[in-house]
């Protein structure tokens, strides 16, 4: 018998959502299953049934996604992604990446899809390149000093921090930050109402130890410019030194004093000796304001996965750091009406992406453009993996299309979906 996806119904939720909560082996709050059941867009979610009972689980989120040059991008967030142990490696999930994307290119709205993996190694095959990476630390500050130039006497005046035990309580200036940062970092995830409540979420079984969430501002004349929310866990040596640590969950700024005046906040915060931020952008400007990088601990690690669902649309979406004018012969063996060539004529204003039967100057697959879209990823490194190749060697096509496709900040995903 042939199981295949079809859209939930609402009444179906709870059973379709113990599905995903089984293969994920997690425990929740009624709070979080709320959350999850009022963010859930069920006319966009799948599921597959076997004798009336759901086996399988796939979510679609609305969102937009800041991409190069600022524009917000109508970006389809995957999400939700299931399926019960007694029916793994039978095809489930190809039915339902397939059927998702399809519907997704039938609605003619989204031409980007995203998500973040619960294991790597399973969505390249479906055309889902890395195009964002996270940058983690533990920065010793009982050694590591922080070193902040001298604001400004007109950065400085105004400038005074609001903080709060509950983060909750600050929740409107930390939006009004948000709101201003989406666009200047490509990666970045405009709000939907109700999703400012996913970054509060705080239950006490992840506290591993440490406060409840705590928010802190930095205000300007009265208006936020910037917000980081945090937890502190004091702790104790055997010989009653405290060794406490922050936590840091979030933090962003408009401006680099307030950016200052947070991180001064957060490294003298008392009883603590270092602070642990798990999911920071790869050019956070701390890394320039430490005097001893080998003591914070740093590493990289994957974090969103784009796939083109509609390569010219994706291609033309953006903006592009130098003029461009390439043919490229995209292969997707997943969504074939990609496959082709396509001329990509741009520049930092705007672009146009047509199909063509102009020579090809490039060769990429459908990944490889996921992976390079944001600029995060150097056409250049993934032609020296041997995954983009120049048809004509010498011709520059490499070179210039590769500087074209920079940007200026790297991509960043601010939270997980
Ligand atoms: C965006 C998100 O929500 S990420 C969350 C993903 N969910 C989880 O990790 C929960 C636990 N795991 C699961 O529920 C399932 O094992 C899933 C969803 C990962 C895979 O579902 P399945 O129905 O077994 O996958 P399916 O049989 O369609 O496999 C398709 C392909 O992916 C491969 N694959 C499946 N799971 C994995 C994996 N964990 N690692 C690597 N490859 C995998 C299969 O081998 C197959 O490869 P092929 O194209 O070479 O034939």
């Amino acid at each position: 018998m042939t199981m295949e996806p079809r859209v939930l119904q609402r009444s179906e939720w709870d059973a379709w959502y113990d599905v995903l909560l089984s293969a994920f082996a997690s425990e929740e709050t009624s709070q979080e299953r709320e959350l999850y059941r009022s963010l859930t867009e069920v006319e966009r979610s799948l599921g597959i049934w076997d004798e009336g009972r759901p086996v399988a689980t796939a979510g679609l989120l609305s969102f937009r996604m800041a991409v190069p040059g600022g524009a917000v991008v109508p970006t389809a967030g995957v999400t939700m992604v299931s399926v019960a142990p007694t029916h793994r490696r039978r095809g489930l999930l190809r039915s339902m990446m397939r059927r998702q994307l399809e519907d997704v290119r039938a609605a003619g709205q989204e031409p980007l899809a995203a998500l973040t993996a619960s294991e790597p190694a399973i969505y390249g095959r479906f055309g889902y390149g890395l195009a964002a990476r996270a940058l983690s630390a533990r920065i010793d500050t009982s050694r590591v000093a922080l070193e902040l130039p001298a604001p400004t006497a007109a950065e400085a005046d105004g400038l005074r921090l609001r903080q709060s035990d509950e983060a909750a309580s600050l929740l409107a200036e930390c939006e009004a930050v948000y709101a201003r940062v989406v666009p200047r970092r490509p990666g970045m995830l405009a709000r939907r109402p109700g999703w400012e409540r996913m970054p509060l979420l705080d239950p006490e079984r992840s506290r591993a130890g440490a406060s409840p969430l705590r928010c802190v501002v930095a205000l300007r004349d009265g208006e936020p410019v910037g917000y980081a929310r945090y937890a502190v866990n004091v702790r104790w040596t055997e010989t009653g030194a405290s060794d406490g640590e922050v936590r840091l969950r979030e933090l962003e700024a408009l401006d680099p004093a307030g950016y200052a005046a947070l991180w001064r906040f957060l490294w003298d915060i008392d009883l603590t000796t270092s602070i642990v931020a798990g999911d920071r952008p790869l050019d956070d400007p701390w890394l320039h304001l430490v005097n001893d990088p080998r003591r914070c601990g740093t590493a990289v690690g994957d974090s969103l996965y784009l796939r083109p669902v509609e390569v010219g649309a994706a291609l033309a979406a953006r903006c592009y750091a130098a003029p461009v004018d390439v043919v490229l012969e995209v292969e997707d063996a997943f969504c074939p009406w990609n496959t082709g060539r396509w001329r990509l004529s741009g520049d930092e204003k705007g672009a146009v992406c047509e199909p063509t039967r102009d020579a090809a100057d490039l060769s990429l697959s459908v990944r490889e453009l996921g992976r390079a879209y944001l600029g995060g990823t150097s056409l250049t490194a993934l032609a020296g993996a041997g995954l983009v190749a120049e048809q004509r060697p010498g011709s520059g096509a490499l070179r210039a299309t590769a500087a074209a496709f920079t940007s200026e900040v790297q991509p960043w995903l601010p939270h997980g979906f």
